[in-house]
């Protein structure tokens, strides 16, 4: 039996490792050629990549620590858990907006002060309690303007709880799906585009993933558009947002506060910046379920060549039929590439009980169900086809 080593380069929660049935699957930190890589936020992009490897599986969101383009490159699927971390996300959120409105972080440092520092105690304490909460006086959050950049998982979440709080919500995504769409709540108004968002918001989250078009995309011009006294709340990654510039405008108290999740050396001194060490999939349960959806999505590619919830690949699920032999082809998305491989599946006489061919941008997987044997002859004349990038006999 083909057995699939499997290396680990974050801890990966339990819950989901012992889903992989041990005869099958060799799981460990300390594996050579590996055929899948497991992993979080493990930054892959200086790794030299095996030639042995099939998959890449990132147990939660965000792929920007992973070569994608690369690995579609090379016929390799990236998967990822969407919304397996978001109600974690979201809860983290809503935690930032009451600690920037109610200005928690400073608040509970002052009172730890006069205890730690100033070694109060008794009437003393009670008299610097009362004396100095005035400076820490915040806001409440109904009535107030939350604007939403990125409506997929996380940002819905926020949107919804966000408005039952009784916030005004309004949301930006130019690509948002119909089932964000079906989920979100009717009263967060769509707008039309970032600019208009951060003029009407007084604060703003983002949940977006890092990417060319995202990077830096709250600059000094756009925070300049904000009301005085606006928040800023990224759980998405650092680099979509210009630092620099959210640290001038909280300098010039345009800006309240920044609150993040992605610490920068200026930023974690700042007075105005709550920057926590990366937390909002630290909980168990974002952590059992991320690691449950990427086990189980790399077990069924690795075992039956499906695919579900890759990045860089369309998905591709069939059944498995008795007494068939399934072949897994990554073929360029270009013209007569499904009829060059079906002409030789004819010339090698073999009957195809099931066939799917989907694309996603520069590139399209096959998944093929034959009657009988696949000589492994076959399989390298389909791989001599030009424009054919990987081609995998799946045994049953
Ligand atoms: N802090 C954390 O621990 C943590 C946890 C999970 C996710 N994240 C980050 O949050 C990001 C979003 O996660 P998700 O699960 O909601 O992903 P998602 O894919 O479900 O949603 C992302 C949304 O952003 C939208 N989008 C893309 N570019 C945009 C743009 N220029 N303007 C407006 N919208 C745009 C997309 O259309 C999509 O709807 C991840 O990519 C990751 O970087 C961080
Ligand atoms: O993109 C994500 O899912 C988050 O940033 C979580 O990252 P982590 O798994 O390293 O906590």
């Amino acid at each position: 039996m083909t057995t699939f080593p499997i290396q680990t380069l974050n801890a990966i929660s339990p819950v989901g490792l012992q889903r992989l049935d041990r005869s099958v699957f060799d799981v460990g930190t300390d594996i050579d050629s590996p055929r899948a890589i497991l992993l979080r936020s493990a930054d892959l992009h200086s790794v030299e990549l095996p030639p042995s490897l099939y998959a890449v599986a990132r147990a939660g969101a965000g792929t920007n620590n992973i070569p994608v383009d690369r690995l579609a490159a090379r016929g390799i699927p990236v998967f990822n858990t969407p919304g397996a971390n978001a109600n974690a996300v979201k809860e983290l959120v809503i935690a930032g907006m009451l600690l920037a409105a109610r200005n928690l972080y400073h608040a509970a440092d002052y009172t730890r002060d006069l205890v730690a520092v100033q070694g109060l105690s008794g009437a003393d304490l009670e008299k610097q309690v009362e004396a100095g909460k005035k400076q820490f006086a915040g806001f409440e959050l109904p009535g107030k303007t939350l604007g939403v950049i990125g409506l997929g998982a996380i940002g819905v979440l926020v949107a919804n709880a966000a408005q039952s709080l009784g916030l005004k919500v309004l949301g930006y995504d130019p690509n948002v799906t119909i089932k964000a769409a079906w989920q979100l709540s009717p009263n967060v108004e769509q707008v039309s585009s970032v600019e208009e968002l951060l003029s009407r918001s007084d604060m703003v989250t983002l949940h977006v993933p890092l990417v060319d078009g995202t990077r830096g995309m709250i600059n000094a011009e756009r925070i300049a558009l904000m009301p005085q006294g606006g928040v800023v709340l990224n759980f998405a990654r650092g680099g979509v947002v210009d630092e620099a510039a959210v640290i001038a405008a909280l300098d010039s108290g345009h800006l309240h506060s920044y609150v993040n999740d992605f610490p920068t050396e200026a930023g974690a001194v700042h007075p105005k910046v709550i920057a926590l060490p990366h937390l909002g999939a630290s909980t168990g349960e974002a952590e059992d379920n991320c690691a449950v959806m990427a086990v189980d999505q790399l077990a069924d590619y690795l075992l039956n060549g499906n695919i579900r919830n890759a990045v860089n690949f369309p998905d591709v699920v069939m059944t498995r039929t008795p007494g068939t032999t399934r072949l897994g082809i990554f073929n360029e998305n270009k013209p007569n590439m499904i009829g060059q491989i079906t002409a030789a599946l004819a010339a090698a006489g073999l009957n195809v009980s099931e066939f799917t061919n989907k694309s996603r941008g520069d590139y399209a997987y096959t998944l093929v169900d034959v009657e009988g044997e696949v000589r492994d002859e076959l399989k390298q004349e389909i791989l001599a086809i030009e424009g054919i990038i990987r081609a995998r006999k799946i045994e049953a």
